[in-house]
C-alpha cells in the first residue's frame, strides 16, 4: 500500500480549528490530574500556562469528589503505587460514568511487571479516550518487542520516514484495539485513530533532555480533550504541534543566551504561556497521511 503526506496549514481544518487555543482560555477546564511526583509541578504550570487549571488528588477516599468536579481526568503511571492503584481504578471508573473524557499516560509500562499488569487492568476497566506516550511505551502496550528504557523511548524503536508507513499500521490497530485516539511523541510524533493519521514535525531533540515534557504534553492535551470532544483527533495533533513550537522557541532562546538545559525548562513554560493560534499557525509542522 501506498501512503501519502499532504502538509497541511490551519486551513485544512475546519474553521472551528482557528481557535482551538482561544476556547481553552475561555472555557478553563478543570482537570483532575493523577500523576507521578517527579513531574507533577511541571504538569500543573503547564496547564495553567495553556489556560486550564489542574487539581491533583490522588487519595482513593476523595478521587471520586475530585473527578465528579472536573471536566477530564489524566492518569499518569510514572509513580503508580500500591495506595495509587485503586486511585486510578476508581477515578477512571468514575469519570466514565460521568462522560468525562480520560486520558492515559503509560509511563514506562515496559519497565515492571507492577506498570505492565496495573496498564492492563486499567484498560480492561476504563475506557480511555486518548492514549499518549512515547513510542516504546506503545510497542509494549500492542505487546511489540521493544527494549524500553526506563521512562525514556529506545533509540532502536524511533519512528523516522523510512518507518513511519509500517508503524501508522499498527499504531492505528492499537487505536482500534482500545478505542483510544493514540498519540506517540518523539522526533516525529504521529497521532491516530482507527482511520486517519496525522504527523507532526515540531519540536527538537533538547525538549527529552529535560523530564517531563511527555507528561506535559498529556497534560495539555487533557485540557483540549475536554474543550475539542468533537474534533478530538485534530485537537490532540494541534497540542502536539503547540508543545513541539514552544520546544523549539525555547531552544533558540536558550542558545541566543548561550545557557543550558535549565533555562530550556523556564523557556518552554514562558513560551507556552504566551503561545496563542496566531503564533501557532505560523509555526505548526503537521501533514494528514492519506
Ligand atoms: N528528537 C526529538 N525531536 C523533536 N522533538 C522531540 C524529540 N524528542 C522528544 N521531542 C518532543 O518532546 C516532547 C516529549 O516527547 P517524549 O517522546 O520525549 O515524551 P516522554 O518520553 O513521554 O517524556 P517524559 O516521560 O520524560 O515526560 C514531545 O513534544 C516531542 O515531540
Ligand atoms: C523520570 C521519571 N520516573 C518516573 S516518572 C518520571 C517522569 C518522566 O516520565
Ligand atoms: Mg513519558
Amino acid at each position: 500500500m501506498s501512503i501519502k503526506s499532504i502538509s497541511l496549514d490551519i486551513f485544512f481544518f475546519c474553521k472551528e480549528d482557528e481557535k482551538m487555543i482561544e476556547q481553552v482560555k475561555n472555557a478553563k477546564p478543570l482537570i483532575h490530574c493523577i500523576t507521578n511526583k517527579v513531574t507533577m509541578n511541571d504538569c500543573a504550570n503547564a496547564l495553567l500556562a495553556i489556560g486550564g487549571s489542574p487539581i491533583m488528588a490522588d487519595d482513593e477516599a476523595e478521587v471520586e469528589d475530585i473527578t465528579s468536579i472536573c471536566q477530564g481526568l489524566l492518569i499518569n503511571i510514572g509513580t503508580l503505587n500500591q495506595a495509587t492503584i485503586p486511585s486510578m481504578m476508581k477515578a477512571g471508573k468514575k469519570a466514565n460514568a460521568l462522560q468525562h473524557p480520560v486520558l492515559l499516560d503509560p509511563v514506562g509500562i515496559g519497565a515492571s511487571q507492577l506498570r505492565y499488569q496495573t496498564t492492563q487492568q486499567l484498560l480492561k476497566e476504563v475506557h480511555f479516550d486518548v492514549i499518549r506516550g512515547n513510542i516504546s511505551e506503545m510497542k509494549v502496550l500492542m505487546n511489540i518487542q521493544s527494549q524500553s528504557r526506563g521512562v525514556d523511548a529506545n533509540a532502536s524503536d524511533s519512528i523516522t520516514d523510512e518507518n513511519l508507513d509500517e508503524n501508522i499500521i499498527w499504531l492505528q490497530q492499537l487505536s482500534s484495539k482500545t478505542g483510544a485516539i493514540i498519540a506517540v511523541s518523539g522526533a516525529i510524533d504521529v497521532i491516530v485513530d482507527s482511520q486517519n493519521a496525522y504527523i507532526v514535525r515540531n519540536g527538537c531533540q533538547e525538549m527529552s533532555m529535560i523530564t517531563g515534557t511527555g507528561c506535559m504534553l498529556s497534560a495539555i492535551m487533557s485540557a483540549f480533550m475536554v474543550v475539542h470532544r468533537q474534533r478530538l483527533l485534530e485537537a490532540c495533533t494541534y497540542v502536539s504541534a503547540l508543545m513541539g513550537y514552544c520546544g523549539e522557541l525555547a531552544k533558540n532562546k536558550m542558545l541566543v543566551e548561550k545557557l543550558g538545559v535549565g533555562s530550556l525548562r523556564v523557556y518552554l513554560m514562558d513560551y507556552l504561556s504566551l503561545m496563542n493560534d496566531g503564533i501557532l499557525k505560523e509555526g505548526m509542522k503537521i501533514e494528514k497521511r492519506c
